[in-house]
């Protein structure tokens, strides 16, 4: 019924202020409260509409993405919710509020701006960002090639400097060397920050960014020399196809010197290149960047399916009824359990931990101002493991949470089809899961084998300096309840890390060709990434789940014992015990609203059936009682098989 809370008995279990929760996963009151706002006014706009989408084509499904992001930009701007400017974050996160959905802007406000923020100079940036801050231009990162996306230093695109012109020519030399994926690139943006090899007098300089204008601002045609469009149809049916991403050639096009992004290096008006004593690597800033946001991304997407699975298991009831009485709510299962909580925990999880992945990368900002490039491997080692581990895992537990709501998770009404959709290239964007993972190990073998010469290892490697105690290490846990020390807990988690990765690295200095041991042994490899990665998310939170899906490693490592291994097992389930009374509340302090859900599954007022029942006569299939095409094509089958039949 209408206005009935049909989970208002499972919110009276609560045994937690839901509220104080509530500022906990929104990080402060007044993020709290701006992201209440936004939602709020975003579910009451009915431009921002979004219970149409599984039903329009694709050019309408990209025009009504222009509607909202166009109508979104002037919410932003009425409301006055645009702070400072150079605030870059408040912009994109309110834009991403109001659209949900893949959105040129994502790329406008995620990479373009940060690309020229962070390698862009001084001059540079008083140019450029205040056009871009106002949306005068629109931009893009213009990176990936056909040919290449994770060899970044394999990029083909040149730029030729021609000193009689003081200028670049951009070309594209090969097929291969097509723009391919950027988004907001196949229809909508003016710019790009397009990477490219840098050409001086017939040297290569390898991959550098440059600002190139694309279209015109008047006639929003390609300019000369470019040739430009979307590449196409992707995964999933509305998901992912609200974005234009683009394929891009350049037939020697010309740009003035003063578009090469020169905060790291330079070209004189003679044609000198001049690299400043910094790592070639701060070329790649823009993707640290956004590799940390999508640490925080993750913690949200998973949080959505996990809201509606947890909802929808406290609603669903099935078997277990005795004489006539209620049949059992699915979340009372210790399977479902066992498969929903840990999700749960690790949507929290996912949350501190990009909180903490926030403050390295601002740290290591500050550090770079200052020319101190000593935490710069830590961040790039950090921000690659958690963007592979936790993007990883929000795919998979996207589609748990599909399965966990039986079939009725398969409806585009349950809104994890599509969530899934939309989510699972995180895994690939932004740098491919196992391509980073491979950076991973290759920063902890490094750090191993620099152990011998006294290096003292720091931040998330500082574990490594008790090599000697670790590879001693063998768990003391007696009891089911010890599992609950953290400090157990994460000595049996850093053991297991160190021993890996020293297994990888003692194995390694068998190979007489270093590079031929890496890849022979890159699958070892990957797998101690993995685990340094979870001592991460561990020592930042939670355990005993990953334990437990791991304890292969555990016991194969020797750090604990398979006797320790069902304590630890038995002590997951008294957890789960304690999480049951309070799994909806938990997941309500994300403070969704229905809208943003978009699941009749995940309804706050836990009204599903007959929600869902009204929901299946909205699909234009049920426009007519006889369906197009019956009279065509199966009417004259059934009658000639009825006249065969008869014969
Ligand atoms: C809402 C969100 C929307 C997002 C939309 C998606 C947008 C995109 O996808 S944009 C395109 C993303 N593309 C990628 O991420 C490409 C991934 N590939 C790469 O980053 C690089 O090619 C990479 C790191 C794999 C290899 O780079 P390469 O220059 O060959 O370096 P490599 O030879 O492996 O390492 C050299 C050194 O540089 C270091 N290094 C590499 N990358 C970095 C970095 N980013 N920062 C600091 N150091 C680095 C290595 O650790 C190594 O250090 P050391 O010498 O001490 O061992
Ligand atoms: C939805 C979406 C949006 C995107 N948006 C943008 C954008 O805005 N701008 C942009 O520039 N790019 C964008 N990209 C491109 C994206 O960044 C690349 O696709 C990504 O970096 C992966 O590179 P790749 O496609 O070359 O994969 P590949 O590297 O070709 O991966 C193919 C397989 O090879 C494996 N592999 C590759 N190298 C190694 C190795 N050394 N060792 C072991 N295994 C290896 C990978 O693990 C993978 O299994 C986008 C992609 C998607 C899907």
């Amino acid at each position: 019924m209408e206005g009935v809370d049909h989970l208002a008995f499972e919110r009276n279990k609560a045994q937690f202020d839901v509220d104080e929760m509530k500022i906990v996963w929104a990080g402060s009151r007044e993020d709290f409260e701006l992201s209440d706002r936004i939602s709020r006014l975003v579910a009451s706009d009915p431009v921002f509409r979004k219970d149409d989408r599984a039903a329009l084509g694709r050019k309408e499904l990209f025009k009504n993405t222009l509607r909202k992001a166009a109508h979104a930009w002037k919410r932003v701007i009425e409301l006055r919710l645009s702070g400072e400017f150079s605030a870059l974050e408040p912009e994109a996160y309110k834009l991403r509020a109001f659209v949900d959905q893949p959105a040129f802007t994502d790329l406008h406000w995620g990479m373009f701006v940060p690309a020229i923020q962070g390698q862009g100079t001084d001059e540079q940036q008083q140019k450029w960002l205040p056009l871009a801050y106002r949306m005068q231009i629109i931009g893009c990162y213009a990176q990936t090639e056909l040919g290449h996306g994770s060899n970044v230093q394999g990029l083909e695109t040149t730029a030729t400097f021609d000193p009689k012109t003081d200028e670049f020519v951009i070309h594209s030399p090969t097929l291969t060397s097509s723009k391919w994926w950027p988004g907001g690139l196949g229809k909508v943006s003016t710019h790009a920050v397009v990477y490219a090899r840098l050409i001086i007098d017939g040297q290569d300089y390898g991959v550098h960014g440059f600002i190139v204008q694309l279209r015109s601002l008047d006639d929003h045609l390609p300019l000369p020399g470019i040739t430009i469009g979307d590449i196409g149809m992707k995964f999933g049916n509305a998901a992912y196809n609200t974005m234009d991403n683009g394929v891009l050639t350049f037939d020697h096009v010309r740009i003035p010197r003063n578009q090469m992004l020169m905060r790291v290096s330079q070209v004189t008006r003679e044609g000198k290149y001049v690299h400043s004593n910094v790592p070639r690597q701060l070329v790649y800033g823009t993707m640290v960047y956004v590799r940390q946001k999508i640490v925080a991304d993750a913690s949200v997407a998973l949080s959505r399916a996990v809201c509606i699975a947890t909802r929808y298991s406290a609603v669903r009831r099935q078997f277990g009824s005795h004489n006539g009485g209620l049949e059992t709510q699915v979340i009372d299962y210790k399977t479902q359990q066992s498969r929903l909580f840990p999700l749960l925990a690790s949507a929290y999880a996912f949350r501190f931990v990009g909180e903490w992945l926030l403050w390295l990368y601002t740290d290591v900002t500050e550090r770079l101002k200052a020319k101190d490039f000593s935490t710069l491997p830590e961040a790039h080692a950090c921000t690659a493991g958690l963007k592979s581990l936790t993007t990883t895992a929000t795919a998979d537990g996207i589609e748990e949470c599909r399965k966990l709501c039986g079939g009725h998770g398969y409806l585009c009404s349950s809104g994890l089809p599509e969530l899934f959709a939309v989510y699972v290239p995180a895994c690939t964007y932004e740098g491919d899961n196992i391509v980073l993972l491979l950076q991973v190990a290759r920063h902890l073998v490094k750090t191993v084998s620099q152990l011998s010469t006294g290096n003292k290892p720091v931040g998330t490697t500082a574990y490594m300096a008790r090599l000697e105690q670790l590879l001693q290490y063998h768990s003391d846990v007696k009891k089911a309840e010890d599992w609950l020390k953290p400090n157990v807990v994460l000595e049996a988690f850093e053991a297991r890390a160190a021993r890996m990765c020293v297994a990888c690295a003692q194995n390694l200095s068998k190979f007489s060709n270093p590079e031929e041991g890496f890849q022979e042994l890159a699958a070892d490899l990957v797998e101690a990434a993995v685990a340094h990665c979870q001592l991460i998310v561990v020592s930042n939170v939670y355990a005993l789940s990953l334990l437990h899906k791991h304890l292969g490693d555990f016991i194969s490592t020797g750090c604990i014992d398979p006797k320790q291994g069902s304590l630890a097992n038995e002590q997951l389930r008294n957890l789960y015990s304690q999480v049951r009374p309070n799994a909806v509340a938990l997941v309500d302090a994300y403070n969704y609203t229905d809208h943003y859900l978009g699941s009749i599954l995940g309804r706050y007022d836990g009204n599903v059936y007959p929600k869902l029942y009204e929901e299946a006569w909205k699909d234009p299939l049920n426009d007519s009682i006889v369906p197009d095409g019956f009279k065509e094509y199966i009417q004259p089958l059934l009658k000639q098989q009825l006249r065969n039949a008869r014969l």
